[in-house]
């Protein structure tokens, strides 16, 4: 069996081509241009991408791009007091501060500055507990990107086993949550679960992602599992020439997809996505934010 390769890329951009006519509906029966605001802190090269991949696709599909590009050396103070300014703006209806965040500022006092209802990354408290228990709001990012790519692939998720390998609060505990309300049945295994190739075995849904290049063994999934990986590890390829890299996943692809009935690939597969559900959540606020019912297509 070859696993079918699940086009995160291709999704992503039909998303955004229904993300760019929702706005256009907003502008024109409501007046409303959904507004995202982006701070970046330093010059991390691979966080000057995404922030600038988030300001180009934010613009691509009719919203307002606001983009702050704080120094190395800011101070924590100076982050927490443009926050606050953006907090209060009419025309920003969503602001997400890129991670990582230089040593000395601390990522859960920005966390905590967001106003929960411009929070397009849904990282606030606030904002957790809504997607736990399934109240309107954003989804985090790479969760939802997640979950729209199972759904178009299984279609009902109801009575699947899914395994999610990973317990982060960015990724492993939302998605989880996420499974759950699908009403899969959830096991959320981490770095002391024991005999992780067992657990994996009986899995119809597999989501990695524990930030280990390559963990997941191809022969630890049951034939037509669905994989969804959500690593995104650069990596040495003497392969490829002296000093050269490349990225994989969690998941060791090559062998997976000899088992796997659809897998997501490193690069192209969920990470295109993270991006995408950004521009969804910052609709989602938008929508909540003027009193209107977010578009059902663009959240959990
Ligand atoms: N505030 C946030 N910070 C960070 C987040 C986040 O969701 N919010 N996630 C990551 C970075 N990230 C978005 O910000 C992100 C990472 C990767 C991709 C992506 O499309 N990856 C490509 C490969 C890119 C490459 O070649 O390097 C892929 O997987 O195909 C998009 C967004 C950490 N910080």
């Amino acid at each position: 069996m070859t696993a079918k390769i699940i086009d995160g890329k291709a999704f992503a951009a039909g998303l955004r081509e229904r993300i760019a006519e929702h706005v256009a509906r907003l502008k024109s029966e409501h007046g409303i241009t959904p507004g995202l605001a982006v701070i970046i802190v330093g010059h991390d090269p691979a966080s000057q991408v995404y922030v600038n991949n988030k300001a180009r696709q934010t613009k691509e599909v009719g919203m307002n791009s606001f983009k702050y590009e704080l120094p190395e050396d800011v101070s924590e103070d100076e982050v927490l007091a443009l926050i606050e300014e953006l907090n209060n703006r009419d025309d920003v209806n969503g602001i997400l501060c890129q991670l990582p965040v230089p040593k000395h500022i601390d990522e859960n006092k920005i966390i905590n500055a967001l106003s929960p209802a411009k929070d397009v990354d849904c990282f606030s408290p606030e904002n957790v507990g809504k997607v736990a228990i399934g109240l309107p709001g954003p989804v985090p990012c790479t969760p939802l990107g997640s979950l729209m790519l199972l759904r178009d692939e299984l279609g009902d998720l109801s009575g699947k086993n899914a395994v999610v390998i990973g317990r982060s609060n960015l990724v492993g505990k939302p998605m989880g949550a996420l499974l759950l309300r699908d009403s899969a049945t959830v096991t959320i295994a981490h770095s002391r679960t024991q005999d992780l190739p067992a657990i994996c075995a009986a899995a119809d849904i597999i989501v990695a992602a524990v930030g280990r290049p390559e963990m997941v063994k191809g022969d630890w999934i049951k034939p037509g599992a669905t994989v969804i990986d959500v690593g995104i590890n650069r990596v040495n390829a003497p392969e490829k020439g002296e000093g050269k890299t490349k990225l994989v996943g969690d998941v060791e692809y090559s062998e997976a997809a000899k088992v796997a009935g659809a897998i997501t690939p490193v690069p192209g597969g969920v990470g295109p996505m993270t991006i995408a559900c950004l521009l969804a959540n910052t609709v989602t606020t938008a929508c909540l934010a003027n009193g209107l019912t977010p578009p059902s297509d663009l959240t959990a």
